[in-house]
C-alpha cells in the first residue's frame, strides 16, 4: 500500500465544504486502490488572522514542507475586502505560502464537457471541443513586485511588474514540455507593444523555440487573447503568460465549461506542489452548501496523477465525467434541481 502525507488548508468562506468533498473522493480512490493518505490540516488565510494572527503561520509552512502534497480550498473574506485600510489580509497568506514553496507555475486546465455545452453563455458551436491548458507564471510580476504602496500623503498609489529572464525561462520550459506532450502549439500572451517586462519574456521564449523545434510558437497581446479565448477558444492548446493575464483570463476561461466552479489547478515549483481550484472564497456561498466542489475534486485527481497515482486518478475524472452527464450537478450549473456541494461529492464517490 503507498501512503502519502497530503497538507490540507482548507481556508475560507466555502474552502472548508469544497475540501471535505475532496477529501471523501480521495477516500474512496485510496480504498479501491489501496492508497493511504495520512493528512495534516494547516491553517491559512482570514481563520489564520483570526486564530493565530498571520495569513501564512510558520506552522502551517511546515506542514506543507513536510507534505509529498497540499490540498487548498480558497482564502479571502469580505470583512478584508471591505476594509482597504487592513494591515494583514487573507491574501497575502497564498501569496506568500506560493512564494515560500517556490510554486512558479500555475498548470491550470480547460476543457469543455459536451454535457455542459447548453450552459454556457457561449454557442455550442465555439465552445464545442475547446481544451487547453494556461501556464500561469505565479511567483512573480505585479502580485510581487516591489515598491509597492503610497505617496504623496496617499494621494498616489503605485505597484511595479518585475520579471527576470530566469524566472521567464523557467516556466516557459515547463509549458514547451507542456506542449510536447499535447497538440505542440504554444501561444505566448503579453503586452509587448506596452510592457518592458512584456518585451523581455517574447525575447526569452524566442530565444528557446529552437530547443523546441516540434512546438509552433505564437505570441499573442492580451486584449487579443482575451477576445480569441471566448470567440475561438478551440485556436489554444498550450498558453504560456505571466501572473496577473493568467490569472484574469482563466476566470475568463471558466465560461467555457458553464462555472468557475469545474476548474481545477496545480501549482508546481522544485519541491511539494499544490493543487487548487483556480476560484476564490465565493463568500455568498459560506455554509449554504451550495458551492460546485467539482473544481477541487479535479485538483485531487491532478494531484494523484503528479503522485504517479494515475488510474486512481483517471478513476475520480471519469466518476466527475458520469456525473457531469448525468446531470447531478450544484446549482451553478443545474437551476431546476440543484444538489448540494456534499450530495454532489458523495455521487462522485458512489461512482467510483
Ligand atoms: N485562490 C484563492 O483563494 C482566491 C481567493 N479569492 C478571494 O475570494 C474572495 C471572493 O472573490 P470573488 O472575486 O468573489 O471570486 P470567487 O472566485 O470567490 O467567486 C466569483 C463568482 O464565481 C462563482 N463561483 C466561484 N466558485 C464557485 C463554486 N465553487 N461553485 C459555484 N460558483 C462558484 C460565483 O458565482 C461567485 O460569485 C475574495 O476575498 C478574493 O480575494 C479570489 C480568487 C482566488
Ligand atoms: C487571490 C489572488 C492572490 C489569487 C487569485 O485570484 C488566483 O490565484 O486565482
Ligand atoms: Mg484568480
Amino acid at each position: 500500500m503507498n501512503t502519502y502525507k497530503i497538507a490540507v488548508l482548507k481556508g475560507d468562506g466555502i474552502g472548508p465544504e469544497i475540501v471535505d468533498e475532496a477529501v471523501r473522493v480521495l477516500e474512496t480512490v485510496g480504498r479501491k486502490f489501496n492508497i493511504e493518505f495520512d493528512y495534516s490540516e494547516g491553517l491559512i488565510g482570514g481563520i489564520a488572522i483570526d486564530t493565530v494572527g498571520s495569513p501564512f503561520p510558520a506552522e502551517t509552512q511546515r506542514i506543507c514542507e513536510q507534505a509529498d502534497a497540499i490540498l487548498f480550498g480558497a482564502i479571502g473574506d469580505p470583512k478584508f475586502d471591505n476594509d482597504p485600510s487592513a494591515k494583514v489580509r487573507p491574501e497575502q497568506g497564498l501569496l506568500a505560502m506560493r512564494k515560500t514553496l517556490g510554486l512558479y507555475a500555475n498548470i491550470r486546465p480547460v476543457a469543455a464537457y459536451d454535457s455542459l455545452l447548453n450552459l454556457s453563455p457561449l454557442k455550442e458551436s465555439i465552445t464545442k471541443g475547446a481544451d487547453f491548458v494556461v501556464i500561469r507564471e505565479l511567483t512573480g510580476g505585479i502580485y510581487f513586485g516591489e515598491p509597492r504602496g503610497r505617496s504623496e500623503n496617499g494621494q498616489t498609489a503605485f505597484d511595479t511588474c518585475v520579471y527576470t529572464k530566469e524566472e521567464i525561462t523557467r516556466v516557459a520550459k515547463m509549458a514547451f514540455e507542456y506542449a510536447m506532450t499535447r497538440r505542440k502549439k504554444l501561444t505566448v500572451v503579453d503586452k509587448a507593444n506596452v510592457l518592458a517586462t512584456s518585451r523581455l519574456w517574447r525575447e526569452t521564449v524566442q530565444a528557446m523555440e529552437k530547443d523546441y523545434p516540434q512546438v509552433v510558437v505564437d505570441y499573442m497581446f492580451v486584449d487579443n487573447a482575451a477576445m480569441k479565448l471566448i470567440l475561438q477558444p478551440t485556436y489554444f492548446d498550450v498558453v504560456l503568460t505571466e501572473n496577473m493575464f493568467g490569472d484574469i483570463l482563466t476566470d475568463e476561461a471558466s465560461v467555457i465549461t458553464g462555472s468557475l466552479g469545474m476548474l481545477p489547478s496545480a501549482s508546481k515549483g522544485s519541491k511539494v506542489s499544490l493543487y487548487e481550484p483556480i476560484h476564490g472564497s465565493f463568500p455568498q456561498a459560506k455554509g449554504k452548501g451550495i458551492a460546485n466542489p467539482i473544481a477541487t475534486i479535479l485538483s485531487a485527481a491532478m494531484m494523484l496523477e503528479d503522485l504517479g497515482e494515475t488510474v486512481a486518478g483517471k478513476a475520480i475524472r471519469v466518476a466527475v465525467d458520469k456525473v457531469v452527464a448525468e446531470g447531478f450537478l450544484t446549482a451553478d450549473l443545474n437551476s431546476i434541481n440543484p444538489h448540494s456541494t456534499t450530495e454532489v461529492g458523495r455521487r462522485i464517490a458512489e461512482v467510483i
